[in-house]
């Protein structure tokens, strides 16, 4: 087989120039096939307070046009080991929560009868629950790790059972999940009520807070994730309002406390040993960013979940 196309080299094409891929990498009708996808999921009707995250996927794209091509803090070049290309945009209804879910479900079982493995930008976290779906046919329960401020397991909003708040409380309902291995990383904030953490407890999730991460350190951390998760099929949803709002001001739902980006960063590179089969990185709304912090964050996020995954080649 023959080697990869990477990306476009910056020293002969300024990085500057012409249309923004994810990471300045081929389309995917530019390629035979791809072993991992980055695809954009431009959609926001799910969301409970500031609307935005459909501008998502683009703000992100054009972030990560600073990446280069060698991963050190993963040793690996991600694009020299797996062909890699941007799957664009899935092309979801704007109007209907529920058309949208079935489209990206759609979409996502796709590429996953073509082999291809998705980092997916959102887009409001709506979207977790049918690329899990999509997932699980693939290969029956999954283990989450879901970095996030929220717990995303509250019932409905407005009598709405598919939201950006609703997704993980759907997922174990629907049996998607493997409640032995399921865990929010991130979490804090205030909630309504005491009972938001016996429901969340009660459908299996571990909770790792923001201050577990600063009490305890990245490493004892991510120690522990990995016991728990094994070698078992692992879905890793990275909502970006789980940095503090200095790391990450453009999100939807702000919440003060929140990881640094290095803590972030850091705590997905250790997960490299496991058996990565999907990602997505959900919730940047580039109008309430500045000098891009969100989206260089977002798109750093993604590439390393696409070494993750490049490293993880047995899938
Ligand atoms: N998934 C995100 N970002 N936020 C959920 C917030 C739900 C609420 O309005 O309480
Ligand atoms: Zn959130
Ligand atoms: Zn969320």
């Amino acid at each position: 087989m023959s080697a990869p196309i990477g990306p476009t080299d910056s020293s002969r094409v300024p990085r500057f120039a012409g249309p923004a891929t994810f990471a300045r990498l081929p389309r995917l009708d530019q390629v035979d096939h791809a072993g991992i996808a980055v695809v954009g999921v431009p959609f926001d009707t799910g969301v409970s307070y500031r609307p935005g995250a459909r501008f998502g996927p683009s703000s992100i794209r054009e972030a990560s046009r600073l990446l280069r091509p060698y991963n050190p803090g993963l040793d690996v070049s991600p694009f020299a080991e797996v062909q890699v290309a941007d799957g664009g945009d899935i092309a979801v209804n704007p109007f209907s929560i529920g058309d949208a879910v079935e489209t990206i479900q759609e979409a996502a079982t796709g590429f996953a009868r073509a082999g291809t493995r998705l980092v997916t930008l959102g887009g409001d976290h709506t979207i977790a629950l049918p690329l899990l779906r999509a997932l699980h046919a693939q290969h029956g329960p999954i283990a989450m790790l879901h970095f996030d401020a929220h717990l995303d397991t509250w019932d409905t909003y407005f009598g709405e059972p598919y939201t950006h708040g609703t997704p993980f409380r759907r997922a174990v309902e629907e049996g998607i999940l493997d409640t032995e291995a399921i865990s929010h990383v991130g979490t804090r904030g205030p909630l309504y009520g005491k009972k938001d953490l016996e429901d969340d407890r009660r459908f299996g999730f571990g909770i790792v807070t923001s201050a577990d991460v600063m009490r305890k350190g990245v490493d004892e951390i991510t120690d522990a994730l990995r016991q728990r998760i094994g070698n078992r099929p692992l879905y890793v949803s990275v909502d970006i309002d789980v940095l503090d709002p200095a790391h990450a001001p453009g999100t939807g739902t702000p919440e003060a406390g929140g990881l640094t980006s290095r803590e972030l960063l850091e705590i997905l590179r250790g997960l490299s040993s496991c058996n990565l089969v999907g990602a997505d990185v959900v919730e940047v709304a580039p109008a309430y960013d500045h000098a891009q912090i969100t989206a260089t964050a977002a798109s750093h996020v993604a590439y390393d979940l696409v070494s993750v995954l490049a490293l993880n080649k047995g899938a």
